[in-house]
């Protein structure tokens, strides 16, 4: 993919639409219900109005795209994983064994795992090919691809999105697979906000005190050597990011562009969600954000979307396990919006319809 046909796309992402929206939330107006006391779901179901134009809609097919690679940055003892583990959790995903793909065969989800950069010969026919080169440069001390590459990961994600809707998917969440990528993504997240590394960095799968603390100088050291431009995320991915998050920020861009809702899981999610926002603001619509994740940086790149994530399990895994539960989430929506009786439906009582109209006689006060 070229750079024009790149910014061509990003031009026709389209945002929400609010003559549905509005409808929507008139209709959660008119459900029998003290206003606003199913909090997020309502929320949710007008969000989702806006995505595909329906006030009424459907979350029954849902899938989990997994983006599997490598990142060179483990050279530096960033991480205390094993570099293997990446393409031994990638194949056990297709046999659903892992975190995510447990919970995504016990709700019935489809996952997809592709890779875009493992460190080795994947001889397991169920992960999609994609691999645009064994693991990435140690950020450390050099780029971590190039542009041309990031754009090529960028248009995998985009492939793959563009297949989930294909294949009829309402629903599609985004994780990922490759040991150290917390370290790549709390780099990119610094880059793109100018926030401290030491603010956004946190021990990831698990680390020393010493390692943690070579984490964090690691981090520092990318970002003086690259010194990449917030104003250009696709930079700032070649520079400090993965393969990866490049792949993952191009599923959020291809869903959005789809018009099909798309699941953040943890931080690395989150961070791949914020550069395709930063690339194509009109993208958040389509972005629901599952779980927060206990990683530090995650907070920071969820403020910066302005979004809240439905869930807060303490949860901090990764490969995409926070969006089977976020699923269940979106289907709570459609089930009260499509379900549930009106005030005039339910007969209820001319007097309480008054009151719940004279904002002040039905205030509910939070603590
Ligand atoms: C057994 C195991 C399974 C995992 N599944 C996801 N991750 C998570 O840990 C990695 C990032 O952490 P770090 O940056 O510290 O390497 C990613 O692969 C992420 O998906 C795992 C990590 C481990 C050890
Ligand atoms: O939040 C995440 O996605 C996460 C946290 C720790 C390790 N791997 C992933």
């Amino acid at each position: 993919m070229t750079e024009q046909e790149f910014q061509t796309f990003l031009r026709s992402i389209r945002p929400a639409d609010r003559a549905a929206m509005d409808a929507a939330a008139r209709r959660q107006a008119e459900l029998a219900k003290p206003p606003g006391s199913l909090g997020a779901l309502e929320d949710v179901s007008i969000r989702l109005a806006g995505l595909t134009g329906r006030v009424k809609n459907r979350i029954d097919r849902c899938r989990v795209l997994v983006f599997a690679a490598d990142n060179g940055v483990t050279a530096e003892g960033v991480s205390a994983t094993p570099v293997s583990v990446t393409l031994s959790q990638s194949i056990n995903m297709t046999r659903h064994i892992t975190g995510m793909s447990a919970l995504a065969a016990a709700f019935g989800d489809s996952v997809v795992v592709t890779d875009v950069g493992i460190d080795a010969d994947v001889r397991c026919p169920e992960i999609v090919d994609r691999k645009i080169r064994r693991s990435t440069g140690d950020i450390a001390r050099e780029p971590a691809m190039t542009r041309e590459q990031a754009l090529t990961a960028i248009s995998v994600g985009m492939e793959q999105a563009q297949r989930a809707a294909q294949d009829g998917m309402q629903a599609v969440g985004i994780g990922e697979m490759g040991i150290g990528n917390t370290t790549t993504s709390a780099a990119v997240l610094a880059a793109l906000t100018g926030l401290a590394p030491e603010e956004l960095t946190g021990r990831g799968a698990g680390l020393t005190d010493d390692a943690f603390r070579k984490k964090k100088d690691v981090i520092r050291r990318a970002l003086t050597l690259h010194r990449p431009d917030p104003a250009d995320p696709v930079g700032v991915l070649a520079a400090v990011g993965g393969l990866d998050l490049a792949a993952m920020t191009g599923a959020f861009l291809g869903l959005a562009a789809a018009h099909v809702p798309a699941v953040a899981d943890g931080l690395i999610s989150v961070v791949a969600a914020l550069c395709a926002v930063r690339l194509c603001p009109a993208a958040r619509d389509a972005i629901f954000l599952s779980h927060a994740s206990k990683e530090p940086g995650y907070r920071r790149a969820a403020e910066e979307l302005g979004l809240a994530p439905f869930l807060q399990l303490g949860m901090r895994l990764g490969e995409g396990s926070g969006c089977p539960l976020a699923f269940q989430v979106l289907k709570a929506a459609c089930a009260v919006m499509n379900g549930m009786a009106t005030f005039a439906e339910a007969a209820i009582n001319d007097d309480y319809l008054e009151s719940i109209r004279t904002p002040d006689a039905f205030r509910v006060d939070t603590p």
